[in-house]
């Protein structure tokens, strides 16, 4: 698999204090990096970085082999607050970014189609919903169909049908080979996709990996949601990890109790329940102050 992207120890200052410090990252064609972390923490910091607009003060950083900035027609880029010229045409902006990239009309045609735009093509950009708009952003993000997208916030403020849509468009990009980095606050929608993970806090590496890795890592407790019907309590193998209709239990006692449930109970019908992304993010950034809060409600 190629690499599409090297980071090793990237630093940089902004505005005099440090913003990134020691960012390491690897990721592969076709993989989807879920860029996470409290509000400033440095995720579009890092997006800029990668697209070449901040140079790090050190460490080291190839974009699809290259410096950073090398390959513009390789590299798509979706903005957090995407604006565009309000008084043209869906249809004909997009025709204009396609020109400046030296794209043909084709392929405009061809997202117009895909991304259920063609009936707004004539709308001015003022009229258009925001849906309609950040379909219009993901579509010239594509034009020159890049091996590494680049995605800020790319559901903000969008309906979940919205949202949804566009998940499945990076699923479906993904499996062709694209390399995909988001950066977002919706993790139930990115939980499903992604292969990897960096969660940043204040400028560093609260956690980074794979999501098995990291339930492995963060050592929270695992859940397995029984059926009724049964005494679950009288079994003294099970009871002291019962909390009404559920066990909750240390990752490393899984196959003891699944063995048990099986073939003492003859129970398969249970649900298995890891840790999620949102439980995983409140572990790794629990320190951080604004995350107390939203630790105590998980
Ligand atoms: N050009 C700049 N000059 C000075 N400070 C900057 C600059 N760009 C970003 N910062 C600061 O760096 C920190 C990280 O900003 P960044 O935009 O990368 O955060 P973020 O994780 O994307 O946040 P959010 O989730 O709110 O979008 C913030 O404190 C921000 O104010």
């Amino acid at each position: 698999m190629m690499q599409t992207i090297n980071a090793c120890e990237l630093a940089i200052c902004l505005g005099g204090q440090p913003r990134l410090q020691q960012v390491s990252l690897q990721l592969h064609s076709g993989e989807l990096l879920a860029l996470l972390g409290h509000n400033g923490a440095g995720k579009s910091t890092l997006i800029k970085l990668l697209l070449g607009l901040y140079q790090p003060d050190s460490g080291s950083l190839t974009v699809l082999g290259d410096k950073p900035g090398r390959q513009p027609l390789q590299v798509g880029y979706l903005p957090e607050n995407v604006s565009f010229y309000p008084q043209m045409q869906l249809g004909e902006l997009l025709q204009y970014f396609a020109d400046l990239k030296g794209i043909n009309r084709r392929r405009v045609k061809q997202l117009l189609a895909e991304f259920g735009l063609q009936h707004c093509a004539k709308q001015p950009l003022r009229v258009c919903s925001k849906g309609e708009r950040q379909r219009l952003g993901l579509a010239q993000a594509l034009l020159s169909q890049p091996a590494l997208l680049l995605l800020d916030e790319p559901t903000v403020g969008l309906d979940p049908l919205a949202s949804t849509f566009m998940y499945q468009t990076l699923q479906t990009l993904r499996s062709q080979g694209c390399s995909i980095v988001v950066c977002t606050h919706e993790l139930a929608l990115v939980e499903p996709v992604l292969d990897q993970l960096l969660i940043l806090e204040h400028g560093r590496v609260a956690a980074s990996g794979t999501l098995p890795a990291l339930q492995q890592q963060a050592q929270l407790p695992w859940q397995i949601r029984l059926p009724s019907g049964h005494a679950w309590h009288t079994d003294p193998l099970l009871a002291p990890w019962l909390r009404e209709q559920q066990l909750l239990f240390p990752a490393s006692l899984l196959p003891q109790l699944s063995q048990r449930l099986t073939q003492h109970w003859h129970c398969v019908d249970y649900q298995l329940q890891p840790p999620d992304l949102r439980q995983l993010f409140c572990h790794f950034l629990a320190g951080t102050d604004a995350r107390a809060t939203l630790a105590e409600a998980v």
